[in-house]
């Protein structure tokens, strides 16, 4: 982590993990609202923000130069828009990029954000490949199925999407929330999506604890969090450097 990387020695890096904040689902939605409503922001510019943010954290831990062909799983709200849009900007960073969005939402908001994927020459795959033959096909996976508004159980239409991330056996990228979990207790049972890397929007929620993401690399994106949100949530959260879309946590 960027502490270690600066000579911390690794309790200063688990009493940092320690004091971040890890949002409930209840404050992550709220917090969700009070951007649009209190600050005025609309979607699309805080979806922009994200997707850029999980595509800068993707091309900083899988570069396009060794995982060129990335297959992004998008789901029917908010996270899928953020794969949406981390798919156009991943194609401007080098990836070749494929979608499957099963369960679209007859939305402008969405039907633009995939009209610009095709401009961009990202593919949109209308069914998987078996999943064992995913792996052939593609060196990385985006999830984006599912955020902070999931409840589990998945619900049977959603099944096969997810069913894919996890048994792919091609490294896992979970936009905002490891997609099946749940967004307070984690994991849940040993056969849930396990993510290698993990980035979370805003402020983690509690399920990307230290004890529930075990490894993988866990990123902090969307960096547009006004000064009266981190205080009225007493949000504590490191510092982006300089002018960068994430940080390492
Ligand atoms: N405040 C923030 O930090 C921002 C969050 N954004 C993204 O928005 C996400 C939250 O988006 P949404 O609230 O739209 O919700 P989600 O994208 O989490 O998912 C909601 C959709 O999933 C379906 N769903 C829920 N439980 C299900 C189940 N058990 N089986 C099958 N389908 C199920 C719902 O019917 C709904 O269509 C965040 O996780 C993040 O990725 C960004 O787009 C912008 C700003
Ligand atoms: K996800």
């Amino acid at each position: 982590c960027k502490l270690s990387k600066m000579g911390c020695d690794e309790n200063n890096c688990r009493n940092m993990k320690r004091n971040l904040t890890y949002l409930s689902q209840q404050h992550a939605a709220e917090l969700d609202q009070d951007l649009f409503n209190d600050y005025k922001f609309s979607v699309d510019q805080l979806m922009e923000l994200a997707g850029l943010s999980v595509a800068t954290a993707v091309a900083k831990v899988f570069p396009a130069s060794s995982y060129n062909s990335t297959l992004i799983v998008c789901g029917p709200g908010n996270n899928g828009g953020d794969g949406l849009v981390a798919a156009r900007h991943m194609t401007g960073f080098g990836y070749s990029v494929a979608v499957y969005y099963p369960k679209r939402t007859p939305k402008p908001l969405y039907e633009n954000l995939l009209c610009q994927c095709e401009k961009f020459g990202v593919k949109i795959i209308e069914t998987l490949p078996p999943i064992n033959e995913i792996k052939d096909q593609y060196k990385l996976v985006v999830d984006a199925l599912f955020g902070f508004s999931f409840k589990p159980p998945v619900r049977d239409v959603l099944k096969p999407a997810l069913d894919a991330l996890i048994h792919s056996g091609v490294p896992v990228c979970s936009v905002d929330i490891p997609s099946g979990w749940d967004v307070e207790k984690g994991p849940g049972t040993e056969a849930a999506l396990k993510p290698e890397l993990l980035i979370s929007l805003s402020a983690p929620k509690q399920c990307a604890k230290p004890e529930f993401i075990g490894d993988a690399k866990h990123y902090l994106g969307g960096r547009f969090l006004p000064p009266g949100i981190i205080q009225k949530y007493n949000l504590t959260l490191p510092p982006y450097p300089d002018q960068e879309q994430v940080v390492e946590l």
